[in-house]
């Protein structure tokens, strides 16, 4: 039976699925419910039919499952950021440990260990890296918050607890200087008005701060006052203005010149020290992350005379934090300014190409490029976008014929669909563990061993 765009019905919730929407079902056919726990009873409203399932909205609640919790956010489920945020973490875990298992399971069609999740050390305010739009309110005052799922609606969010609170009060601090500048906030739709986000950054063991204004334009009104103003409140290393006047929801434009500091924090991840702006991507939560790296490195396993390739590699802080054990390293990352900060941090620590180098290059290019010359790595890590690995990086993998390959991924589908491809081609997958980086949110790491078949 088809459901109705509309229709009411009262479900238990069976399960979570990799989304973290809550599962019932009703005639056999799933239905998904953002908000809900498994064990709840609930009052749903269909609001997407589809042939064979449906979306609902919780209506009410008339039971509680034994996971289920008060969300400690007023917005939690408006907001979408935290999509786990009304079930305790322990229950969070088992359902990221879930998450992945199925995606290696029933995607991967592989059968493996796939061990519970390593929890993070800090379930809340961790992230070292915020990218807030700007947007004004139903008063015509200017406004930060995040976009409610699937949508350019700014959910306004006062505290975030998944990040630090400096970062909230800076956003609302900002908000009223740039108000009083006449500063407007950029609507998409119509492609006019100036602030467009905040992106706000945070050295984790060394504390910089870093604030950069996004602009569709060139500057500020009053500029620099109220970049000094707010570096004096915040005791900010440095403030950045990002020109994006394109029509697209990519966030950073390409122009950015630095208003007050060296236009860099520095900071320290997995005893790697590096520099960076805005431009480089960089684990968003830096103890969790350290316990990825740990994981990786023991996966990878490496020897004294070990070469090393780190592909997808950002600033190289995964191969540079391995390379206490090998003889030599080699990154790939398509960011220029993420490889010139790979090998900044490479020249500091005094180490010469020939122990470490970073190439910018896309990894498939790279790969097959190494492939051809001969090149032949003893173990390889990759670490690529949501999407996984291209094509031509498995291919040229295979044909380098690393004795190790680590795959660490944020995306358990792309890693079940990448390993699985390499087992067809001579690797044998080990064991997988996942590592949470992202509590409260449905997002889950996971870093896979392979070895040669
Ligand atoms: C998940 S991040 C990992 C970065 C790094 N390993 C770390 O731990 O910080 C993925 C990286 O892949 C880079 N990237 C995306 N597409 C790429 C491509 N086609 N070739 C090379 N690098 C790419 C991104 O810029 C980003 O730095």
């Amino acid at each position: 039976m088809a459901f109705t765009k509309n229709q009411i019905l009262t479900l238990e919730i069976e399960s979570l699925s990799s989304d973290g929407n809550g599962v019932a079902h009703s005639d056999g056919q799933a239905i998904f419910v953002p908000g809900t726990a498994p064990g709840d009873t609930v009052k749903v409203r269909i609001v997407k039919p589809m042939k064979t399932y449906a979306f609902g909205r919780l209506e009410s609640l008339r039971a509680s499952g034994p996971d289920r919790i008060i969300p400690d956010c007023p917005v939690a489920g408006p907001c979408g950021g935290c999509g786990l945020r009304h079930i305790s973490y322990q229950a969070e875990c088992r359902a990221k440990t879930c998450f992945v298992q199925d995606a290696f399971a029933r995607l991967g069609k592989l059968d493996l260990p796939v061990h519970p999740v390593l929890g993070a050390p800090d379930i809340n305010r961790y992230r070292n890296k915020v990218q807030l739009p700007v947007g004004t309110d139903e008063n015509g005052h200017l406004t930060t918050g995040f976009f409610a799922g699937r949508s350019h609606r700014i959910i306004a969010c006062p505290d975030c607890k998944l990040q630090p609170e400096w970062m909230n009060r800076l956003a609302a601090r900002a908000c009223e200087l740039l108000e009083k500048a006449g500063a407007t906030s950029y609507d998409e739709e119509s492609h006019t008005g100036l602030v467009r986000h905040l992106f706000l950054r945070q050295g984790w063991h060394s504390g910089q701060r870093l604030l950069c204004f996004i602009l569709n334009g060139r500057a500020l009104p009053d500029e620099q006052r109220i970049c000094e103003e707010l570096q004096r409140e915040f005791d900010l290393t440095t403030v950045l203005v990002n020109e994006n006047t394109a029509r697209t929801n990519v966030i950073l434009g390409p122009h950015t010149h630095t208003v007050l500091g060296p236009g860099v924090i520095e900071d320290t991840l997995a005893g790697v020290s590096l520099r960076m702006g805005v431009h480089e991507f960089y684990q968003v939560n830096t103890p969790a992350a350290e316990v990825l790296y740990a994981q990786a490195r023991t996966y990878a396993a490496l020897q004294p005379e070990d070469f090393l390739l780190d592909l997808y590699c950002g600033m190289g802080t995964i191969g540079l934090s391995m390379l206490p054990d090998c003889r030599r390293l080699l990154g790939v990352e398509i960011v220029p300014q993420a490889v010139e900060g790979a090998k900044a941090t490479a020249a500091r620590l005094g180490l010469s190409p020939q122990r470490a180098d970073f190439r910018c290059q896309d990894a498939g290019a790279a790969a097959a490029q190494l492939a051809a010359e001969g090149a032949h790595p003893d173990v390889i890590v990759v670490d690529p976008p949501r999407k996984g690995c291209d094509p031509a990086t498995l291919q040229a993998i295979v044909q380098m014929a690393p004795r190790t390959l680590v795959m660490v991924s944020c995306n358990a589908a792309t890693a079940a669909r990448d390993t699985r491809w390499l087992t067809e081609h001579g690797y044998r997958a080990m064991e997988v563990q996942p590592v949470d980086l992202f509590p409260r949110t449905r997002h889950v790491e996971c870093v896979v061993k392979l070895v040669q078949a």
